[in-house]
């Protein structure tokens, strides 16, 4: 009777996207946990299997948690983390830096708790879904015929943060103790800036007393089978034009209307986009070390009740831009374009940015990680997703931003790295998922990093160099 009324809603919620498939899944993942919990009785090859199914189960029910914005429900996603925690003997501590907006720090204690930390970063929310386009509901982390987790955050970066966890889980349960202090992070906000997350955090006097030397943070899934991995990330831009003119009766053509004057910014930035991406589209530049620009909004014209004013020429018009400076451009002879060609007072334009994040750290540096021998923590990631019959392909620049500037901003290394390969690249889209196959790998993969980095015994020069200050 119970199990029927579950199904008509079912049903009744995944109307709209006429989708005849997922009720059948979801029945059937009932059904296949019925049949795996009889076989892990009879078989000792099933019970593999079984602890299998509570490592994806875990998964799924942290995914159900929704945490989208604008109301992302952090303090169930908290709650979750912590009980989690508690199963594996962590010790855990919820700082509520900014009111409403927890974040959880968890510690596993080091034999040597003089050495510098380790600390894995990963955010709770996500971003928002629209329901009605995905072939499976965004918070129900259904798993299909072949595998496929769906869920908003099941690449971005869910995955990573119970990872993180499982990992330990079997490092705890072979014995393995660590050397040096990990500490993992679980912060909110990553998706509207980290402003009350990540950024308060690394500002806190308890990030200080944590003595952090390495931070891993989120990368991006892989089409291929190499896994990718980031030392840097490109800094946001976040830029308003405004254009004036002379208004004036819609029939009429005449010079130096606000239109025609955004109109000649938009074919100038539109001509620049095209050169970046050219470079892309040729194989001379990777994605991360072109800048980007893309138009977000356009925002003109009269309004009137039954749409807009036809027949008026405004006087103003705005548009939007989202641009992306990798660190090794160089911003002065962007802001020069912006102000001469994008925005120019000569034709009555101006600009504002909603968000300018600096390429170069306070000593005037381009903020990057050593992605080198130079950098102990750069060879003993690759060594240990070697070991674990994992490649990765060449260190490449994030395209977008995470919480990992904050830690790089203060001169600490931030490796971004999501292990997800053969997989498309699903973040922030419709129908984002992660195979089960790919997500238990990624559980191998940081078994063996955090037992490398660990058990990392020297104190790299970063680490000489923080002491002698
Ligand atoms: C200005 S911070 C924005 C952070 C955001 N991060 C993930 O998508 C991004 O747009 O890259
Ligand atoms: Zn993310
Ligand atoms: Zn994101």
């Amino acid at each position: 009777m119970e199990t029927e009324t579950e199904i008509s809603n079912h049903q009744y919620y995944s109307l709209p996207t006429s989708n005849t498939h997922h009720h059948h899944q979801y029945y059937s993942r009932r059904l296949l946990l019925v049949v795996i919990l009889y076989l892990a009785s009879a078989s000792a090859s099933a019970s593999a299997s079984a602890s299998e199914d509570l490592i994806i189960s875990r998964f799924q029910q942290y995914l159900q948690i929704n945490t989208a914005h604008p109301n992302p429900k952090y303090y169930e996603a908290a709650d979750f983390i912590i009980s989690e925690a508690k199963s594996l003997s962590l010790e855990s501590q919820v700082l509520e830096l900014v009111k409403g907006k927890p974040l959880v720090l968890l510690k596993w204690p080091g034999k040597n708790p003089k050495l510098p930390s380790i600390l894995l970063n990963s955010h709770t929310d996500v971003v928002p879904a629209e329901h009605h386009k995905w072939s499976h509901p965004p918070f129900d982390a259904d798993q299909d015929q072949g595998g496929r987790i769906y869920a908003r955050g099941s690449q971005d970066m869910k995955c990573v943060g119970l990872q993180y966890l499982e990992a330990i889980r079997k490092l705890k349960s072979s014995g393995f103790q660590p050397l040096r202090t990990l500490y993992l992070s679980f912060v909110p906000d990553e998706e509207i800036g980290g402003h009350d997350g990540a950024a308060k955090l690394a500002d806190s006097q308890t990030f200080q007393k944590m003595n952090v030397g390495i931070v891993l943070d989120e990368g991006l899934a892989s089409p291929d089978q190499n896994y990718r991995v980031f030392f840097g990330e490109r800094c946001p831009w976040w830029l308003v034009i405004k254009a004036t003119g002379a208004p004036g009766h819609g029939a009429k053509l005449y010079d130096n209307t606000a239109m025609e004057n955004l109109l000649k910014s938009i074919e100038s930035v539109r001509r620049f986009r095209a050169a970046q991406f050219d470079l892309v589209k040729a194989g001379f530049k990777p994605e991360g070390e072109v800048i980007s620009v893309n138009m977000v909004f356009l925002k003109a014209g009269t309004p009137s009740p039954t749409g807009f004013v036809m027949n008026l020429q405004p006087s103003e018009a705005d548009a939007g831009f989202d641009i992306r400076v990798p660190p090794t451009a160089d911003p002065a002879s962007l802001e020069r374009r912006i102000a001469e060609e994008w925005a120019p007072a000569s034709r009555n334009m101006t600009f504002e940015f909603k968000h300018k994040a600096s390429v170069y750290d306070k000593f005037g540096k381009p903020i990057l990680t050593a992605a080198d021998s130079s950098n102990p923590w750069w060879a003993l990631l690759e060594g240990a997703v070697k070991k674990a019959n994992g490649k990765l392909g060449k260190p490449e620049i994030f395209p977008a931003s995470t919480d990992a500037r904050y830690f790089r901003e203060r001169g600490l290394p931030a490796i971004g790295f999501s292990p997800m390969a053969n997989t498309p690249i699903l973040l922030h889209d419709h129908n984002e998922f992660l195979s089960k196959d790919e997500y238990l790998k990624g559980i191998d993969i940081y078994e063996s990093i955090i037992r490398d980095y660990a058990s990392y015994v020297e104190h790299t020069k970063d680490e000489a160099s923080r002491e002698e200050l």
